[in-house]
């Protein structure tokens, strides 16, 4: 009988029990466990886990098909686990939608840049703190002075975030307006609007030329120290990730098959040979 049950409904029955404690490792933001992404015949992520704590900064990093994006829509409910468990600050998470994960304080941003290009940058970044600092439905509809209260606590905070990553400039420009570089910059300051304890950022530096890169390095570190909010950081570009993160891990056909510092990484004989297939001479690259 158990058999016929269909692998992805196992998180949605394990939902049953989201809240509860047991088992799980409080201390840390998000804390993954034998994670498993099955398409049809294609195990896409094969046990993949993490422990994100306060403040860390990683990268997770594999060739081309490895399970970088499945593993990263696993984490922030994008896609159901068929297997394994999520905790998010010790209450299991395992099944809950991206609107659920965004309220325990994961936030995202995407690959393609998605801002509302027609908005100023300050009502883009307020977008971000809607649920954070929001007044009744009640309130809201009648504009009561609640309502107004939390308009005016969120544009504060909002105009704050722009000034502390340097984009206090522009607040009323147009969105759509700014370089590539900076409208980066403002996703990731609307994901902050919403007070996250983790920011998972995917592939931030598709798309920015070699300075913007940089800029962004610099950038993410800054969000990691002063806001001290803890980064997952997935990425196409190795030496981004070597460059930025504390610990990398890497993926290879859905497997974890190393995790380290970036030092370790750089001269694991299976990460090379990953990158590589079976020589293993040269330098590993995205
Ligand atoms: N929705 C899906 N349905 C079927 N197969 C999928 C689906 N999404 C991903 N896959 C497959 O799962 C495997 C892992 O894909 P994934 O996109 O997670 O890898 P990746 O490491 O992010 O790759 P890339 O670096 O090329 O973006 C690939 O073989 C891919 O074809």
């Amino acid at each position: 009988m158990y058999l016929f049950v269909d692998v992805d409904i196992r998180p949605q029955l394990a939902l049953a029990a989201k809240g509860s404690r047991k088992n799980v490792n409080e201390k840390a933001v998000i804390e993954a466990r034998s994670l498993s992404k099955r398409f049809g015949g294609l195990l896409a992520v094969d046990g993949y886990s993490l422990t994100l704590n306060s403040g860390d900064l990683v990268g997770l990093i594999g060739p081309n098909g490895a399970g970088k994006t499945t593993a990263f829509n696993l984490l922030t409910g994008v896609l159901p686990c068929s297997s394994g468990t999520i905790a998010i600050n010790g209450r299991d998470m395992t099944g809950a939608a991206p609107h659920e994960m965004a309220r325990k304080g994961i936030a995202r941003t995407f690959q393609n840049i998605r801002l509302f290009d027609d908005l100023s940058v300050l009502e883009n970044v307020m977008c971000g703190g809607h649920e954070r600092y929001s007044a009744s439905t009640f309130s809201t509809l009648l504009q009561l002075p609640s309502f107004w209260r939390a308009e005016d606590q969120l544009r504060q905070v909002s105009e704050d975030i722009l000034e502390r990553i340097g984009l206090g400039k522009f607040a009323a420009s147009r969105a759509g307006d700014l370089s590539y570089g900076d409208q980066r910059r403002v996703e990731i300051g609307r994901a902050l609007a919403g007070g996250p304890k983790a920011l998972l950022l995917d592939e931030p530096a598709a798309g920015l030329n070699p300075s913007e890169t940089t800029e962004l390095v610099s950038f993410i570190r800054e969000i990691n120290k002063e806001f001290g909010i803890a980064v997952l950081v997935v990425e196409h570009d190795m030496h981004l990730v070597m460059g930025l993160c504390e610990r990398v891990q890497v993926l290879n056909r859905g497997q974890l098959i190393a995790e380290g510092t970036p030092k370790e990484i750089q001269k694991n004989d299976a990460v090379i040979e990953a990158y590589l297939g079976t020589r293993r001479k040269g330098k590993a690259h995205a």
